[in-house]
């Protein structure tokens, strides 16, 4: 946080109290009913520029935003001191500091900062009252016999160059000169989130007057035969809570009176002030309800979540936000960059084989293909045309979690291969399987990605079918975990393990895979009634399923997992069901 301070303003109106002389501010300051600690943009005042802005079609509709509508002034006092006093100041106020959420109670005080050879250097010259003078022509060259000392030095070259070049030899400036970038337009609103963090200005603070001590004044800092001379050393503010904001010395707790009282007596180089600040806090600071809040029309829930895929924030907007989904993206992207590149809104429930989404970009960039990190792998998704769903991590790594190294994994309904991948870190070898051709190319790729191609074996087809081959296979390894992934359908694709053993040889020996299935259930006792499924699907009444509630995924509906080891008597079963 940079906090850029300009002072001071020329205090009015002086005070008086136990030796110390204060101002009033002049100030048009409204004051605000919203007592509620903290700021928020129903206090503070806006500036008579924003007082013109309105909301407008453009704002609501298309999401275009004025970020100046966001500027908000607050009055704040604070104690100017001296820079190397200000830490263990602020142990000794803290309670008394402004401990308001991203600002920070130091603030730094522009040109407050003094060079340490300079304070050196004041401290042996300055002897008189003609000791800045002499500094003054040290540092332009001109002092008898002294010469540059390199600080004074380095800052007169500061003074003639600036990163352009020379600044008075404007030829010479050309040679040089950095590349041209675009010039930036006017207005805090036109420059790039990217920018305004980069330099920390979320918060931007100035000094509207100086209370207690004239500024011209140095006498604290050099003695009193330099009252009235303008420079003061370093120093620094120290933000006092927001209680304190209009009070003179006399209303502020003891403890603050106490640190004013004992430095300015005891210290002679004092330059401790009470001043007040203006705090102005911009579109950045605000948080994303925040600002919802102050954009969206009244009595419309303000959205408060969001899904994040990669780079990617999928927003599941009601009818009600439907209209104002461009503006609600664009606050959505505003507050989450860097992590978030593309706002989308699900259009439509999932309908497809494929389950992929129907997506709207409405914010950011277009592309819809991203890495998303899980557990420690990497998958790479393209949301347009492949299933991904970041609220199933958990269920994907209790399920992995349940297998061990010699087991041999087939995921019938694997997508981008979130479970076969997971899997193939631990176990022996993983079939992984998926109808949608672009889901087995992602499949593949990130395979590779997380360099785990040497375990898993890929496959493009139908779910019975591949249960079917892999299974039936009298060339592979027994297979001792089947995951079928696939809620809406997959209890449908049981009845595929009819038989499937029955030309085993050693048959009667052969080890059984246990098989996961997932579904849904809107029943009173979902448990109840995914078994009963399950039953039905295998034509077998006795099957031990072992069941766990995966998450609601609306009111009244669960997602389960059945876990249950393939019963004989469907395994050996003389009737089988076809390919179809
Ligand atoms: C709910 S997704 C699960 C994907 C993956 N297991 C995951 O956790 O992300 C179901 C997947 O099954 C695939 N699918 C749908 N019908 C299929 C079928 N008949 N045979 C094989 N795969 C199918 C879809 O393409 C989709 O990728």
């Amino acid at each position: 946080m940079a906090l850029k301070l300009l002072f001071p303003f020329p205090p009015s109106k002086p005070l008086r109290h136990k030796g110390f002389s204060f101002s009033t501010v002049a100030s048009t300051l409204t004051l605000n009913s919203d007592f509620s600690y903290g700021p928020s943009l129903s206090k503070g005042h806006k500036t008579p520029f924003q007082a013109q802005l309105s909301l407008t079609e453009e704002t609501l509709t298309l999401g275009k935003i004025d970020e100046r509508m966001f500027t908000r002034v607050f009055d704040v006092a604070a104690l100017r001191v001296p820079a190397e006093d200000c830490f263990p100041l602020e142990n000794r106020l803290r309670g008394h500091l402004l401990n308001w959420p991203r600002v920070k109670n130091i603030a730094r005080v522009s040109g407050d900062e003094m060079d340490d050879s300079i304070r050196r250097i004041m401290r042996e010259n300055i002897k008189d009252a003609d000791g800045l003078d002499i500094i003054n022509r040290r540092i332009d060259g001109k002092a008898e016999g002294g010469g540059f000392d390199p600080v004074l030095y380095r800052d007169k070259l500061a003074k003639s160059f600036n990163c352009r070049g020379f600044v008075q030899f404007r030829n010479l400036a050309k040679m040089s000169r950095p590349k041209k970038s675009k010039k930036r337009e006017n207005g805090l609103h036109s420059q790039s989130f990217r920018e305004r963090k980069a330099r920390n200005s979320y918060d931007i603070m100035e000094v509207s007057g100086c209370v207690g001590v004239d500024d011209e004044d140095m006498s604290g800092l050099l003695g009193e035969e330099f009252k009235g001379r303008r420079w003061r050393g370093s120093s620094r503010l120290l933000l006092l809570d927001e209680r304190y904001a209009y009070k003179v010395v006399d209303e502020l707790p003891p403890a603050i009176q106490a640190v004013l009282r004992e430095y300015n007596e005891q210290s002679k180089r004092s330059i401790f002030d009470l001043v007040q600040c203006k705090l102005t806090l911009h579109y950045d600071y605000w948080q994303m309800n925040e600002i919802l809040e102050a954009l969206l029309p009244k009595g419309i829930i303000v959205p408060a979540a969001f899904e994040m895929v990669g780079h990617i924030a999928h927003l599941n907007l009601r009818d009600e936000h439907l209209p104002f989904r461009k503006l609600i993206a664009k606050v959505v992207l505003d507050k989450n960059q860097p992590k978030i590149q593309t706002v989308v809104n699900k259009i439509d429930s999932i309908q497809n084989d494929y389950r992929t989404m129907q997506l709207e970009v409405l914010a950011g960039n277009h592309s819809l293909v991203t890495t998303v990190i899980e557990n420690g792998l990497r998958f790479q998704v393209d949301l347009a045309t492949v299933y991904w769903n970041s609220r199933l991590s958990t269920e994907r790594q209790r399920l992995v979690s349940s297998f061990a190294s010699d087991d041999i994994v087939c995921d019938v309904f694997s997508g981008v291969g979130p479970i076969a991948i997971a899997a193939a870190r631990v176990v022996k070898r993983v079939y992984a399987n998926d109808l949608n051709p672009s889901a087995v190319d992602y499949l593949k790729g990130n395979t590779i990605l997380n360099k785990l191609e040497r375990k898993v074996e890929v496959c493009n087809m139908d779910g019975r079918r591949f249960i079917n081959a892999m299974l039936s296979s009298r060339r592979l390894e027994p297979i001792t975990q089947v995951v079928m992934n696939l809620p809406k359908d997959a209890v449908e694709y049981l009845d595929a393990f009819r038989g499937l053993f029955r030309n085993k040889p050693n048959s009667k020996d052969y080890p059984l895979p246990r098989i996961h299935v997932y579904g849904f259930s809107k029943a009173q006792d979902p448990e109840f009634d995914f078994h009963q499924k399950i039953r039905i699907a295998l034509s077998e009444v006795g099957v031990e399923v072992e069941m766990h509630r995966v998450r609601l995924v609306a009111p009244g509906k669960w997602m389960l997992c059945g876990s249950f080891v393939l019963p004989k008597s469907v395994a050996f079963s003389e009737s089988s069901v076809g390919l179809y």
